[in-house]
């Protein structure tokens, strides 16, 4: 890309004058880096457009840092950032990569729900596609006018946004989040990625009648309707680009596209199998670090929804590896959802995910109220992906603790404010005992002398290596077995020091390591099953398919490198046709061609 978008503006001067403007969305910007030497500014035409420093990114990024601390809400801190990834990509990807724990909150989860909530208040340029109903039947021409190649694509209608709920076309901070995510944790390029929102109407009535609302103000499409549209969008990606990694991301119901995608394109959904495969990594080592035996595991679900049902899946798929027959697993699931414990006779019409795990051996009395489930079950695991923010009160968590030696509480839901407990309850109502994961990130503490870190049970830690496994291997489809390697992978990835702390999830400051290890489970699963394409890594071993993968990965350390040795060569190639002529901003400096 660095190459094409340098050579254009040298050979041709009239494209050189609407550089920045004829592109819209840049995600390849950075010509007005301060970091560019002057032969790049020249050759580029930026010289003098920028101050005369040259500076390293280690100024840069104190510069970034302190404009970063200068915003006093995570609101306007994600506004900065954002106004930096438009204008600097390489330099934002760097700061990212160097403070990934602190600066991850501010463009994901939580900050990222605010943004969503006030997306159509706070928007200023587009970073993302956007495809109405109306669209349809034109559907394939509109995806012509995104300016890049694209390799993966997060794709949302908006419906249920984090725990949010139905947000329309707002969510588009979500596929623009869950993308930074893939080219700071996975190395995808910033230029192949695709931030997707699907303007299919919405049924939050309140955003209908928002004058600032930036999509189509009609009550949420119907179910055969969406299915129709989605036909025509899986055709229409994959004949514009060949091999594309598709990504749903927040629908409300996301098992219908599952189903019907998941054997034809190259998809997953990264609620239902990306969050069971991060959950099952940090189960695996929350099961052990409980002392309790497979076996004897029973886990109370608050929530049964699509990340409820996708997570509890994927344990039984873990408990059946452990020993268990696929029905003993199963039965060590209690679910509850808006209207209790979900049972197959409680009157009412589940919903078909809910089937599988429903109950027939309760006597009706126990399900009043959680913490009389809580005394019924016994449960070793307590899950929460209710959407419902202090669902864990004091009274849960100590019934937690006073029935486990180490009780296994995962409050799952996203942002903060949903989170069914905070890292400081559990640790405070089950005296410091709970095996811990959050979705959403809270801070270490201390609890009796030690300093105790939560972890963060994210699919932030899977779908990088699973999107980048996909891309590398050319994998016909994500399947199955693809999903839990990145589970087990994860569940290996941490090192000694973080094994003896008891972490349950690496630290995220190594997450392009710990990526390269989900990337090389998932291409390795994707061989066993036979759907890769790209034969030539069959034979590599390990190391060499970890080396393949590292050499593959973006890395905006390098990126500004890569400029400068670009110019270079294209002036050593150029030199000779010099010849005198102006940049192009009318501004009277003699550019004399490549080499001054
Ligand atoms: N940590 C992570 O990586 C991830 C976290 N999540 C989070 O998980 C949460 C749920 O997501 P998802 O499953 O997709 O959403 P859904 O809307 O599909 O599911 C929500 C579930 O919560 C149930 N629920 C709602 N209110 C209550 C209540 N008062 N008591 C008990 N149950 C209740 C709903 O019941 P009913 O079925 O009756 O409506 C439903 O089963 C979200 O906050 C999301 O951010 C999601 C993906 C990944
Ligand atoms: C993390 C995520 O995917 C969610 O909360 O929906
Ligand atoms: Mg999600």
């Amino acid at each position: 890309m660095a190459s094409l978008e340098l050579a254009q503006p040298h050979a041709n001067i009239k494209q050189s004058q609407h550089h920045v403007s004829s592109k819209p969305i840049s995600t390849t910007s950075g010509d007005y880096d301060t970091a560019n030497s002057l032969e790049v500014r020249k050759y580029l035409r930026t010289y003098g457009l920028t101050p005369p420093v040259v500076e390293s990114f280690e100024v840069q990024a104190q510069r970034c840092l302190k404009l970063l601390s200068m915003k006093p809400t995570p609101i306007e801190k994600y506004q900065y950032l954002t106004h930096l990834r438009a204008t600097n990509v390489h330099l934002f990807y760097r700061l990212l990569a160097d403070n990934i724990k602190d600066i991850t909150p501010l463009i994901y989860t939580p900050t990222v729900g605010e943004a969503c909530l006030r997306w159509s208040e706070i928007y200023t340029q587009p970073e993302g596609l956007y495809l109405s109903y109306s669209d349809r039947g034109n559907l394939h021409t509109i995806l012509a006018n995104w300016p890049h190649n694209v390799e993966i694509t997060v794709v949302t209608d908006g419906s249920r946004i984090l725990g949010l709920g139905d947000l329309g076309v707002n969510g588009m901070g979500i596929p623009v989040g869950k993308l930074a995510l893939y080219t700071a944790c996975a190395g995808i390029r910033p230029d192949a990625t695709l931030p997707l929102q699907l303007d299919l109407g919405t049924n939050n009535k309140a955003f209908r009648e928002d004058p600032l609302y930036m999509g189509s103000r009609i009550p949420k499409i119907s179910p055969e309707e969406e299915r129709d549209f989605l036909d025509e969008l899986m055709a229409a990606l994959t004949e514009r680009w060949p091999g594309i990694v598709i990504q749903f991301e927040d629908f409300k119901n996301p098992f219908p596209a599952l189903e019907r995608y998941k054997d034809i394109y190259t998809c997953f959904n990264d609620d239902v199998q990306g969050t069971g495969a991060v959950i099952v990594g940090g189960f695996i080592n929350a099961v052990r670090a409980s002392g309790v035996p497979v076996k004897d595991h029973r886990a109370i679900f608050l929530g049964a929804g699509s990340a409820g049902v996708g997570v509890a899946k994927q344990i039984v798929e873990y408990f059946i590896k452990e020993g268990l027959t696929e029905e003993e697993a199963r039965r060590k699931f209690w679910f509850v959802d808006s209207n209790g414990l979900v049972t197959l006779d409680r009157g009412d019409k589940l919903a078909d995910h809910k089937v599988y795990f429903a109950r027939e051996d309760n006597d009706g009395k126990q399900i009043q109220s959680l913490s009389r489930l809580i005394e019924y079950v016994k449960p070793t695991i307590l899950m929460g992906l209710s959407t419902i923010g202090g669902a864990f009160n004091r009274d849960i968590l100590e019934r937690m603790a006073r029935l486990n030696d180490k009780p296994i509480v995962f409050p799952l839901s996203n942002p903060s404010s949903k989170s069914e407990c905070t890292f400081e309850e559990a640790v405070r109502y089950t005296e410091g005992r709970a095996l811990f994961a959050s979705g959403s990130p809270f801070p270490s503490l201390e609890f009796g002398g030690k300093t105790l870190t939560p972890g963060q049970g994210n699919n932030m830690y899977v779908f990088p290596g699973i999107g980048l496994g996909a891309i590398l291997c050319k994998a016909v489809n994500v399947t199955q077995d693809m999903i839990y390697a990145s589970a087990e992978s994860l569940s290996t990835s941490l090192n000694a020091e973080e094994v003896a702390a008891g972490w349950l999830y690496p630290d995220i400051r190594r997450i392009r390591e710990v990526s390269v290890v989900v990337t090389r489970g998932v291409i390795r699963a994707a061989q066993e099953n036979g759907v890769d394409r790209e034969l030539s890594l069959r034979g590599l071993a390990d190391e060499q398919l970890d080396s393949y993968i590292r050499d593959r990965m973006y890395d905006p350390h390098r990126e500004r490198e890569n400029v400068a040795d670009e110019v270079a060569q294209l002036i050593a190639t150029a030199s000779g046709g010099a010849h005198a002529t102006t940049n192009g901003h009318g501004n009277g400096i003699a550019i004399r061609g490549p080499h001054l």
